[in-house]
């Protein structure tokens, strides 16, 4: 399924045409065919969710985006150019372990910006420290904070360094359920202030709907986008408005799975 842009829409940042990704198996005659025929748009300033089975090769498909995997066939066009590796204006942010340890907060955050003057560099690291709440915690080491601090400094670093593009890969997976909580408000409020591009893969259906303009619901591997889902809902969105519930539940319908039991369907 090729999925695209709402008409109102200028060019797209991100651009993904009939991409595959096959690994080579332990032998030659098993390869694991993990992508098969991908299409994607996302244009500038979108937040999308990326959702789909268990091991379908969603973190697979952000690592082509990103630069750190070469698809077997097929493009991936960022910024108008084809993917050629990783590049210091599109940034990843993963699930946990991507601070130094050896830095403080103060001095992770402003990692990215070490070739520049000392000012502009002092004044983003304020500004971002601020924005995601860490004020009074710049001289902190980050076995000094929490999982969902150590998490707000990797975002914080990303925007600092001036990311065009943010890479989210289960980045509030290691998380307990009430910091995930603050931590997708706090990033949907970051995210109406920066409008960056996000591409945000996730096991959390809810975090999905919460999160995103648009859903990208993946088939089983070898995977697909078998569904676009346009979440068109105000943000902060309210988690008990009915229209919030039923995109959740069109999602694990295309998913195949039964809201009520957690058991697959045969979609
Ligand atoms: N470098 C690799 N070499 C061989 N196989 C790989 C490699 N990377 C991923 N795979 C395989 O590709 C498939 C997709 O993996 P991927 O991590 O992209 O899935 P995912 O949807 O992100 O998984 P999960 O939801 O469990 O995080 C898996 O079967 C995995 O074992």
């Amino acid at each position: 399924m090729s999925v695209g842009l709402p008409t109102t829409s200028t060019s797209p940042v991100i651009q993904v045409i009939d991409l595959w990704m096959t690994f080579p198996g332990k032998t030659a005659a098993q390869p694991i065919h993990v992508l098969e025929d991908v299409h994607l748009q996302i244009r500038e300033g979108e937040f999308v969710c990326i959702v789909g089975p268990s091991g379908c090769g969603k973190s697979t498909l952000l690592n082509i985006i990103g630069g750190f995997l070469k698809q077997s066939h097929g493009s991936a066009i960022v910024e108008g150019k084809p993917v050629n590796g990783p590049d210091p204006g599109r940034i990843f942010v993963f699930q946990e372990n991507g601070v130094f340890p050896w830095l403080t907060v103060e001095d992770n955050i402003g990692f990215g910006l070490l070739n520049h003057p000392e000012a502009h560099r002092r004044k983003q690291v304020q500004h971002y420290t601020d924005m995601v709440g860490l004020t009074g915690f710049e001289k902190s080491y980050p076995r000094e904070l929490s999982g969902g601090m150590r998490q707000r400094v990797e975002i914080a670093r990303a925007l600092a360094a001036e990311a065009r593009v943010l890479y989210m890969d289960e980045p509030f997976g290691a998380l307990d359920f009430l910091t995930r909580l603050k931590m997708r408000a706090d990033l949907v409020r970051i995210w109406q202030e920066e409008r960056k591009t996000i591409v945000f893969v996730t096991h959390d259906i809810e975090e999905a709907v919460q999160l995103a303009d648009r859903v990208l619901v993946m088939s089983r591997r070898p995977a697909t986008v078998k569904e676009e889902i346009i979440v068109d809902l105000p943000r902060p969105r309210d988690l008990d408005d009915s229209r919030y519930l039923s995109t959740r539940d069109r999602i694990f319908e295309v998913m195949g799975m039964d809201i009520k039991t957690g058991a697959e369907t045969n979609v």
